[in-house]
């Protein structure tokens, strides 16, 4: 095994499980955190008691505050935080990477961009970027359970170079260009697992909730044809399989949230009650956004943003989704 020196740029659940994971094949790896305290807890514990407590550190994952630091000493330079601060990260990059790969799901708060849109202006567009997206809940890839992802990117030696990093054992990865495509289901299946969680909070039953999956594809796939996507993309790994994982297993915390909307708890403690990110509240007005720009129907992605707005109650969002005039499929 080629050994190389990784740096993770955030610490919260799913950057400390692909640390984990990258450690454990025999990478170096260096997790940064913003938060000093929270390094110093994960350096004395040797484990990150916050997201991913019942995990032991192996011998080669170092947590570290020094974000320079970390940047300076990579080969190979992933982010991990939640896509309002990707352009943050982005930004604090003094020194430019040989690549750059993110695990960030979601759209630019700011600028209504894509993340491969901002990544490109800050290095250029032939700089090297790969998307690491797909069915993938941090705990099962900490603890090396069976798992298929998807690895977009505009180039193919990077790519291939990113998927020896990850390709081990346990997670197999499965290569793409298409990078507009793997990002629009990325942030769309967030959307769309809290429409699945109002469903079911709401007592509504397997009927509903297949609706709410595959006339939900059918938008993701309609805005991302308008982008540029490629089709076959939505049958893939980050479009149909990520779709299923999040609006069906309870580990999803968007699907928790919108459980817990449906039973009637407001936005703002439904929130606090997750304790950590919840992407689809924030992506629903960024994929509205998109879909106006750009003349795309997606009525469904709509109600749960005017739901998420406090425009309407989580009946009603139901109420008018069913009483839409009839159409084809
Ligand atoms: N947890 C999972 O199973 C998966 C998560 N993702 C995506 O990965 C991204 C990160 O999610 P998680 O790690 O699960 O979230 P999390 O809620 O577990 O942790 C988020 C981390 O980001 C940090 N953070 C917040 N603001 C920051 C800032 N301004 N600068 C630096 N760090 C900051 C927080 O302190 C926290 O450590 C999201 O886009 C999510 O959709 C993708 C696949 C799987
Ligand atoms: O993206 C994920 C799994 O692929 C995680 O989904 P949640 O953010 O809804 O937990």
């Amino acid at each position: 095994m080629n050994q190389k020196n990784i740096a993770i740029l955030g610490a919260g659940s799913w950057g400390t499980a692909v640390a984990i994971h990258l450690a454990k094949v025999g990478h170096r790896v260096l997790l940064w955190g913003h938060d000093p305290q929270h390094v110093a807890l994960m350096t004395e514990k040797k484990a990150n008691p916050r997201y991913l407590p019942d995990i032991d550190f192996p011998e080669t994952l170092e947590p570290s505050a020094d974000f320079d630091r970390c940047i300076e000493e990579a080969h190979y330079v992933i982010i991990a935080v939640p896509s309002h601060a990707f352009a943050e990260i982005i930004n604090k990059i003094k020194k430019t990477p040989q690549g750059l790969a993110w695990l960030t799901k979601g759209i630019d708060p700011q600028s209504h961009q894509l993340l491969s849109d901002l990544v490109s202006q800050t290095f250029g567009s032939t700089f090297p970027k790969a998307i690491i997206s797909g069915p993938s809940f941090a705990k099962e890839v900490a603890h090396f359970l069976p798992t298929a992802v998807t690895l977009a990117s505009n180039d193919s030696e990077y790519q291939k170079s990113i998927r020896e990093l990850l390709h081990h054992d346990n997670l197999r990865v499965y290569l793409t260009d298409d990078l507009i495509g793997v990002q629009i289901c990325g942030a769309i299946k967030n959307v769309l697992a809290i429409g699945c969680g109002i469903s079911d909070g709401l007592g509504y039953g397997a009927n509903a909730k297949a609706a709410l999956i595959t006339r939900g594809l059918a938008e993701m796939e309609r805005l991302g044809l308008a982008l540029g996507a490629r089709a076959e993309t939505f049958l893939g790994l980050a479009g149909v399989g990520d779709l299923v994982l999040t609006c069906t297993d309870d580990q999803s915390r968007n699907r928790r949230f919108g459980l817990l909307l449906g039973q009637n708890i407001s936005i703002n403690d439904a929130e606090q009650q997750i304790g950590q990110v919840v992407e689809g509240k924030y992506n629903a007005s960024q994929v509205c956004f998109l879909a106006k720009q750009h003349h795309v129907e997606m009525p469904i992605c709509e109600q749960i943003n005017a739901l998420l707005q406090g425009k309407i109650s989580p009946k009603q969002v139901v109420q008018n989704l069913m009483s839409r005039p009839p159409k084809e499929e």
